[in-house]
């Protein structure tokens, strides 16, 4: 084995960049603060759930990051990354869409498979409108056909079906997609309310990302905003936290790693004697790996991995609260954690 992998805890606490904080207060603005809450109902407002589903890698998360306006979900283009359901809002003049990011729903090899299923399933029937995300550059397999018929099981619930990626296919690749989709409808006994074809990059009214949620606006029920102007996501700042180390941590790595790794933000506060103008939030994560080995890498030569996930958390997670961040991230081993309930619990599945 490399020795440096023998030393992680040498690497951690080499970790440690509170120097960059001041530098990054002289260009620090902040983000505006969020308006008063303002549940007025209006005649013909709208207001209600959505949740977007499909096979791993689809493109939800970046769909709903894309109609909130704001990174509030982690992407990456590892299959399975979203673990936690984190509602995103969508402020309209016409209405309100909360947003509930699922786990993609895929054959359970361990107990955390099984988990995410279940939290799949439950959702689809507590929401006004479930969202099948198809993407573009592939053809509809049987994990799609799979997911539908389970779909149609639930009666009550509109569904919607949204051709995903079209900036990555020809025209003539996105017809015939659409095609498919309206197809697969027919099989499985599902009805589509829309199909709509959309880009999460794109931008503009090109990717449709604003026809999007006017539809899905359209098939809420009339009723209040239920989240203040200016709430973006109702999930708690530690669990937003986590998800950006999470996905920090997953840039670059292979094969099985990324399903192995968890963090938990253990503490976060505000660091007291803090002038008011100068605030630092201190922020202590725990990153779970499986084994020894994946310590290792996670950590790099000489702690230079775990710095640079540290960074990229760091920068993300300032620009989401506003606030400068003192990061103190470490690596654990969490032995098998997928496969142990008490492990799962702790970590918060
Ligand atoms: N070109 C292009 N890439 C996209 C688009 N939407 C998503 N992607 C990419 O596709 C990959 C997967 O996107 P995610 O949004 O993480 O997919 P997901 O369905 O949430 O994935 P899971 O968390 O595994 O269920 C990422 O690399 C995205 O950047 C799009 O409209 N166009």
């Amino acid at each position: 084995m490399n020795r440096e992998f023998d030393h992680p805890d040498d690497a951690v606490e080499e970790f440690d960049d509170v120097d960059d904080v001041d530098e990054l207060d002289e260009d620090f603005a902040g983000l505006p603060a969020p308006a008063p809450a303002t549940f007025t109902a209006t005649e013909g407002f709208r207001s209600g759930f959505a949740c977007f589903v499909g096979r791993p890698n689809a493109g939800k998360s970046t769909l709903t990051n894309a109609l909130v306006g704001q990174k509030i979900v982690i992407t990456s283009d590892k299959p399975q990354t979203t673990r936690t359901v984190v509602r995103g809002i969508v402020h309209r003049a016409d209405g309100q869409l909360v947003l509930v990011d699922t786990p993609g729903l895929h054959k359970p090899r361990t107990l955390l498979g099984e988990r995410l299923n279940d939290l799949v399933t439950s959702t689809w029937s507590e929401v006004d409108v479930v969202a099948v995300c198809f993407p573009s550059d592939e053809k509809i397999g049987p994990g799609d056909t799979f997911l539908v018929n389970e779909l149609a099981k639930v009666r009550r619930t509109t569904k919607i079906a949204i051709a995903t990626k079209t900036d990555l296919a020809s025209p003539e690749r996105i017809g015939q997609h659409l095609l498919d989709i309206a197809e697969l409808g027919r099989t499985t006994g599902t009805e589509w309310a829309e199909i709509v074809p959309v880009s999460s990059v794109t931008g503009g009214s090109a990717g449709q990302i604003d026809l999007l949620a006017e539809l899905l606006v359209g098939l809420m029920p009339e009723g209040p905003a239920l989240y203040p102007d200016g709430d973006l996501t109702d999930a708690p700042e530690e669990v937003l936290a986590a998800e950006l180390i999470r996905e920090a941590a997953l840039d670059g790595v292979r094969d099985e790693l990324p399903h192995s790794i968890a963090v938990v933000v253990e503490e976060m506060g505000l660091r007291e004697g803090r002038p008011d103008d100068k605030p630092l939030l201190d922020i202590h994560a725990n990153l779970y790996v499986e084994r020894d080995s994946q310590k290792g890498i996670v950590i790099g030569h000489r702690g230079s991995r775990l710095r640079e996930v540290g960074t990229v958390a760091r920068k993300q997670i300032e620009s989401l609260l506003g606030t400068p961040v003192y990061l103190d991230l470490r690596v654990k081993v969490a032995k098998d954690w997928q496969r142990d309930p008490r492990q799962l619990r702790k970590l918060g599945f």
